[in-house]
């Protein structure tokens, strides 16, 4: 497995890198970046999983996280959110193909041979990243925004024993009951809705799918609020299971990373508290 370095930028004493490295899953080269603050480590790894038309730079340029993560040490990890290249479908919709990967193994044609972005993050990211910076491997949470905050819930739901915490930043609550969702789980995953459940946070959570607790802040003044984020069902799958649900409604807040960046502290706080408790 050979990881190539795009760049590497020295930041709050740190180390904000850009890679390159080519994927068994999605058959395709594949970026991402890592954040690596100063010292020896190993650190705790924090994953945030960017949302649609993003790729590994929105989150790393946009959201000033590193200042934060230095002080915790904390290594942060932004992973891309597609496979991409010559010979990858594609949509020319902003919501459905390349960027829009929405954390799934697609079982259909054309995007079942490179959109495996599921089995990228749960089993092959990791281990470049163990292999390749100073990882606490036994230390991880996972955030992330929109698609990706729906993914962080859904990956963190299905693999309890390796996050230590999960929060998002204005998630897609159930993607099985939204236009973005049905268009890319159809598309990615056929037409049976039976398969959609385990790429739905709200589902695994009425399926028995349990994490500790959950932060959420979501923008009250967000545009995708109403037709395709629908915090309210989140709310209600998680008091039903009894998941402690932290759900902040910010006032006046949009969808953008000015939203994220205002909030990202708070996230990071609430994992490194997690991170570091006995476990
Ligand atoms: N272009 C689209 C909106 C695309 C958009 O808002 N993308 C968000 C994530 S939305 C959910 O996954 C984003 O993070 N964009 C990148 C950024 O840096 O802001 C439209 O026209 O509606």
């Amino acid at each position: 497995m050979s990881l190539e370095t795009i760049s590497q930028h020295r930041s709050f004493g740190g180390t904000q890198g850009f890679y390159r490295h080519d994927s068994a899953e999605t058959g395709t080269p594949m970026r991402f970046s890592v954040f690596v603050p100063e010292g020896e480590g190993p650190f705790p790894v924090l994953w945030f999983l960017a949302g649609l038309t993003c790729t590994e730079e929105n989150f790393t340029t946009k959201a000033g996280a590193q200042r934060v993560a230095a002080e915790l040490e904390l290594i942060l990890v932004a992973p891309d959110t597609s496979p991409r290249g010559e010979g990858v479908a594609d949509d020319p919709a902003y919501d459905f193909g390349m960027g829009a990967g929405f954390y799934v193994d697609a079982t259909q044609a054309p995007w079942a041979p490179h959109f495996r972005m599921r089995s990228y993050i749960e089993r092959e990211l990791p281990a470049v990243i163990a292999a390749g910076f100073p990882a606490d491997m036994a230390r991880q949470s996972i955030t992330g925004h929109s698609m990706g905050g729906h993914g962080a819930l859904t990956i963190a739901l299905r693999n309890p024993d390796r996050f230590r915490s999960v929060s998002a930043f204005a998630p897609i609550a159930s993607p099985m009951r939204c236009p973005w969702g049905e268009k890319a789980l159809a598309g990615y995953l056929g037409e049976d809705q039976a398969k959609w459940r385990d790429y739905d946070a709200t589902a695994l959570i009425e399926n028995g799918a349990r994490v500790a607790d959950i932060l959420v802040d979501q923008g009250e003044a967000d545009n995708f609020i109403a037709s395709q984020l629908k915090p309210e069902l989140l709310e209600t799958a998680c008091a039903a299971a009894g998941i402690p649900l932290t759900l902040r409604r910010q006032p006046g807040y949009d969808h953008s990373y000015y939203f994220i960046a205002s909030f990202v502290e708070d996230h990071l706080r609430w994992h490194h508290k997690r991170l570091t408790e006995a476990a």
